[in-house]
């Protein structure tokens, strides 16, 4: 699944945008094993950087979310001082420079970065000035923002919704949950949801991954999501005739309507079962209906993957063109928790030029 692809130089330079992308869902391998080594964490299963990259792959490549979400505690147990996420947070933006992003949202949950001391506003500090970091190394390229995700399951939603406020002028652009999606409906959530719309704030929700219809539907219609984190079974409600037209139901309309931004992730979704192929990913047939779709990486190190790999995978086994590549690009921009005026910098100035040379 997470096979190896050897990228092609006019992919890897197009400008791309990237509104999906985990924190603790990038690391590079070696980067693991030389904090683990420096902080005496031994529960790592290799500490060879081939093999662990592999191991993360193959664990990953579970068939459900709740087995692919084990992995991350190997991750996230190296992100625990404030040294450890600066560094991990620069590389993260070098890295996504290095794949031609221009622009990247970067998700994590800062509640899971405690366990070393830190509190919520030092990992968020800590954080930014990584990605300060990696902007400056990368030759200011790329601009990083944050989104502060809370935990499906746990209880500190409001906290976080509040940090995100907090920080808002400084470098976090937004709010998101994530982890395990059944049985944790995201209405759990509702006051912190609440919270940010009466503060103006901006949030999207991993909605329509492990689950369907119901979850996109809270998403959106009691919570006021922006944009929907995948939201691939959004198919559930779209049918194909005999004929071979297609329907959309009324929740379907609404989201193509309404032109809410699908954050797209192919490489994830076959790793957790929620699509089959490459050439099945319905991001093809939803962008052929003009739903408004994106393309993004998700967990790179668990899916072997790069917005470069994703892109070509889609020309190669989806029939992508370099102008429905262009498309989502724009969409993307044009859907990111970033001022009007700075998207519209970045469209004009840095995509569409970068598309024309190609
Ligand atoms: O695709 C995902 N769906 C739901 N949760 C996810 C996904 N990828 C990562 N996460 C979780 C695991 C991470 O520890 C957390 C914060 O980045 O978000
Ligand atoms: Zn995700």
């Amino acid at each position: 699944m997470s096979e190896t692809v050897a990228l092609r130089p006019e992919i890897l330079t197009l400008p791309k945008v990237l509104l999906h992308d985990h924190l603790d869902g990038g690391l590079r391998p070696e980067t693991i094993i030389e904090i683990a080594r420096a902080e005496g964490y031994d529960g790592l299963p290799s500490y060879d950087p081939a093999e662990l990259g592999r191991w993360f792959r193959d664990s990953a490549d579970s068939g459900s979310l709740e087995r692919y979400l084990e992995t991350f505690d190997h991750s996230v147990a190296v992100m625990q001082t404030a040294d450890a996420l600066h560094r991990v947070a620069s590389e993260c933006a070098q890295d996504l420079a290095a794949d031609g992003v221009v622009y990247a949202e970067v998700r994590y949950a800062p509640e899971q970065h405690l366990t070393g001391g830190l509190t919520l506003e030092e990992v968020v500090e800590a954080v930014n000035a990584g990605f300060r970091d990696g902007e400056k190394a990368s030759g200011d390229r790329i601009v990083v923002r944050a989104l502060l995700t809370a935990m499906r399951h746990a209880a500190k939603s409001t906290e976080i919704a509040q940090l995100v406020v907090r920080y808002r002028d400084d470098g976090v652009a937004g709010f998101d949950i994530a982890g395990a999606e059944a049985g944790y409906p995201p209405t759990r959530h509702l006051d912190a949801f609440e919270y940010l719309r009466r503060e103006n704030a901006h949030f999207t929700i991993h909605a329509g991954e492990a689950f369907g219809l119901p979850s996109i539907w809270e998403a959106i219609q009691w919570c006021g999501a922006e944009r929907l984190g995948h939201g691939v079974r959004i198919m559930d409600d779209i049918t194909r005739d005999d004929d071979g037209a297609t329907s959309l139901g009324r929740l379907a309309s609404y989201v193509r309507d309404r032109r809410i931004p699908l954050e797209m992730c192919p490489s994830s979704n076959l790793q957790t079962g929620a699509a089959d192929s490459f050439a099945t990913h319905p991001i093809t047939e939803l962008k052929d209906l003009r739903f408004r779709v994106t393309i993004n990486t998700d967990n790179r190190l668990m899916s072997g993957t790069s917005m470069s790999r994703e892109m070509q995978l889609l020309v190669d086994e989806a029939g992508w063109t370099t102008a429905a590549l262009r498309w989502a690009t724009i969409n993307a921009m044009k859907s990111a928790f970033l001022p009007f005026e700075e998207r519209l910098a970045l469209i004009e100035g840095v995509i569409k030029p970068g598309y024309d040379q190609h």
